[in-house]
């Protein structure tokens, strides 16, 4: 028998005044963050501004959507790989996926509200954007946090205004009798952070550096919040992009809503966090370069960002 205790991922209050500027609880939250990404990978965040209505009213808006006929959804394209819709394939039959590039701008969600439903859909729209608007403020704090910890606030703002992302949507439904039940392949993300939540039904599952799976059973009011390969190499290594993936035991269909922040521009490790015992491990990087030489690596390697621009 395994004695060793099991691991658990990291809670994070991130609410209220606990992760406010100034606050006296600041720098410890800032150094809590960082050091959970860096052993972690991710961590749990706590974070109220996402009200339970606006949750309700969310997953409520997927049900809708992915009830629409397959044709409708299949009108979700894109240039960039992994962006649009995703059917159930016969290798991974549960998930189907669908994603608003740069959701938090409103003519974004509204236009692919009306590709979706030509006469419109309010609900669908408000409670969508309002969501992706809420969370990328999320994503930008946690961001902000980790730059401050390394002392390299100059770059932020710069970082932020080059950020641009995706919001994705996933249904896993229930697997039959006799078929898999693995939902989402193991994997490491290749966003620069990534942002999630899910409805009530549970599967995703995070590895540690030590290869343990750990189960992810959300609090209320929590969101997982991830680093992904490019923050892995912006940090010289030291941010860990954790491998994790879905499996489905529960009987009813599983949702999730992540929000992936990638960079307009070429994502570059800073100068400081180079020296004699951290030498210079990945060159400078275009983030969506990147992502379709992940697309056409047959050999999905454990970490794709050290075969695309490893030192
Ligand atoms: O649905 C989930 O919980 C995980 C989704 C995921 O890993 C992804 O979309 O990259
Ligand atoms: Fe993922």
């Amino acid at each position: 028998m395994d004695l060793r205790t099991l691991p658990m991922l990291p809670t994070i209050n991130l609410s209220g005044q606990t992760a406010k500027p100034g606050s006296s609880s600041w720098a410890s939250a800032c150094s809590n963050v960082r050091r959970a990404l860096e052993e972690y990978g991710c961590f749990v965040a706590v974070y109220d501004k996402v009200s339970s209505e606006l949750q309700s009213a969310v997953f409520d808006a997927l049900e809708d959507l992915f009830s629409l006929p397959t044709e409708t959804k299949a009108k979700n394209t894109s240039n960039k790989p992994f962006y649009g819709y995703q059917s159930p394939h016969p290798i991974f039959p549960l998930i189907e996926g669908m994603g608003i590039e740069d959701a938090p701008i409103l003519e974004r969600t509204q236009s692919f509200t009306n590709l979706m439903w030509p006469t419109g859909n309010k609900r669908f729209c408000d409670s969508i954007h309002l969501y992706s608007e809420l969370v990328s403020e999320l994503e930008r704090l946690v961001k902000g946090m980790v730059f401050e910890s390394y002392g390299l606030e100059k770059y932020l703002n710069a970082h932020i205004n080059s950020t641009t992302y995706l919001l994705r949507f996933n249904k896993y439904r229930a697997p039959r009798k006799t078929e898999t039940n693995l939902g989402a392949f193991p994997h490491s993300d290749k966003s620069f952070l990534t942002i999630l939540r899910q409805n009530q039904v549970n599967g995703l599952e995070i590895q540690t550096k030590e290869g343990d799976w750990i189960k992810y059973e959300p609090p209320a009011q929590s969101f997982l919040v991830m680093a992904g390969e490019a923050f892995l190499a912006w940090s010289n290594n030291r941010i860990h992009a954790p491998i994790h993936r879905v499996i489905m035991t529960e009987k009813t269909a599983r949702y999730s809503i992540v929000l992936f922040a990638f960079s307009n521009d070429l994502v570059i490790t800073p100068e400081e966090l180079v020296d004699d015992e951290h030498p210079l491990r990945f060159k400078p990087f275009d983030h969506f370069g990147f992502l379709c030489f992940y697309s056409k690596d047959t050999q999905k390697t454990d970490c794709t960002i050290k075969a695309y621009c490893g030192l």
